[in-house]
């Protein structure tokens, strides 16, 4: 068993969220400490400017220096807070980056972040790069999560209450599934826009950086002509697998609207999203699990619920929805240092199930 330490900054841009789990990389012994460390403006407005780049420029090369200084001083905090866990009881740290582009079609998926001056700076070998191999191999280089996914999935019906097939959401900028089967088949794919289009639209209507618990989303009327627009798009027609980048779905869906009917159709745009993946499962899953931030969206959740027909149970209390995305990247880290596959033909379309991530020694 290893010790292992993931990192994630997803495509919300909030901060950097840290998880320390016990694993080989196929079971979860035990999770440790996690905590959240919320981005300053500096380093949010630098990784913005550079949102959508593919070429190395002066700007890119300040995002990633003052997102992976960020990523050390997170990692500091957490020692700083759990004095009896030391860097040397770290075997490994599991880096995704940021991701500031990702264009699979193309071959091309950018996470910016530097794993070699990471291990400098902890004395810790670094795994990062999870997601070229993918997509150099032709898969869509998201979602990765879902191998994780299976696990805490495997972990929760062995300690019983779990009934399979399940979909386990998470709710981030992008929203995406992992839908897990009686025999354990996985099927993951992204649903479509999660909470990114509504932080924009408050951010930029409201001077709100989200719609806490769902509260102004709640107070609106969603447009329903827009969402019918909205689910015409060619994407939900696509048969997964399938991902998608951040700003592949704007807020413009809002455009003109109040800011409580604007969050309102947002919220329920990516309700409507997640609710349309369901046609592409084998089977409806039991439940919904929800992970991410978007699990506190109460808006979010209860249109799931009545779009999908399907309920949203709780997870199980050991998952910490909010570091879920952070655990999956120390499990990844394990997983790339024992040779096991992190994507496979059914979560990532890869032709075969494929190892990834790249070993920086400190
Ligand atoms: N209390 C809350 N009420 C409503 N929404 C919330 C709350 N807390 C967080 N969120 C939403 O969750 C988002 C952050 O979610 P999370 O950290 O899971 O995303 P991420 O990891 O950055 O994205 P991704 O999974 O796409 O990479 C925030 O931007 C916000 O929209
Ligand atoms: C390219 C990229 O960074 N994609 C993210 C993003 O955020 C959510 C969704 O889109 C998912 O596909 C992925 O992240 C999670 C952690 C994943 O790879 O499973």
């Amino acid at each position: 068993m290893l010790r292992v330490m993931g990192l994630m900054s997803g495509t919300s841009l909030d901060g950097v969220d840290v998880a320390v789990i016990e694993t080989d990389g196929e079971q979860i012994r035990a999770f440790g400490p996690s905590l959240t460390m919320p981005y300053g403006e500096e380093v949010r407005d630098a990784v913005r400017l550079v949102l959508g780049a593919d070429a190395p420029t002066p700007q890119t090369e300040r995002a990633g220096r003052l997102l992976t200084q960020a990523h050390r001083d997170a990692i500091a905090a957490l020692f700083a807070d759990h004095p009896g866990l030391r860097p040397a009881d770290v075997d490994a740290i599991g880096f995704h980056g940021q991701t500031i582009t990702h264009r699979p079609q193309r071959r091309f998926t950018w996470q910016i972040g530097d794993g070699a001056w990471l291990a400098r700076a902890t004395g810790r070998p670094v795994v990062a790069d999870f997601r070229s191999a993918d997509v150099a191999a032709g898969g869509q280089g998201a979602p990765l999560v879902p191998v994780y996914h299976q696990a805490l999935v495997r972990r929760a019906v062995d300690g019983g209450g779990l009934r399979l097939p399940v979909a386990v959401l998470n709710i981030g900028g992008v929203a995406n599934v992992t839908w897990i089967g009686a025999d354990g088949t996985l099927l993951a794919f992204d649903t479509g826009p999660g909470n990114a289009p509504l932080d924009d639209w408050l951010r930029q209507h409201g001077s709100l950086p989200f719609d806490r618990d769902g509260e102004i989303s709640r107070a609106g009327t969603v447009d329903q002509a827009r969402i019918g627009q909205f689910l015409s798009s060619s994407y939900f027609s696509i048969k997964p697998p399938k991902s998608l980048d951040r700003n592949d779905f704007l807020s413009n869906i809002a455009s003109g609207l109040s800011l409580a009917d604007g969050a309102a159709t947002l919220a329920w745009a990516c309700a409507a999203a997640i609710a349309a993946a369901v046609r592409a499962m084998p089977q409806p899953p039991m439940a919904w699990f929800v992970c991410g931030g978007g699990a506190k969206n109460t808006t979010i959740i209860n249109n799931i619920e009545r779009i999908s027909n399907i309920s949203v149970e709780k997870c199980p209390a050991e998952w910490v929805g909010d570091m879920v995305e952070a655990q999956a990247f120390g499990f990844l880290a394990a997983r790339s240092l024992r040779g096991l596959p992190l994507s496979f033909p059914t979560t990532t379309g890869v032709p075969a199930p494929l190892c990834g991530g790249r070993l920086f020694a400190p």
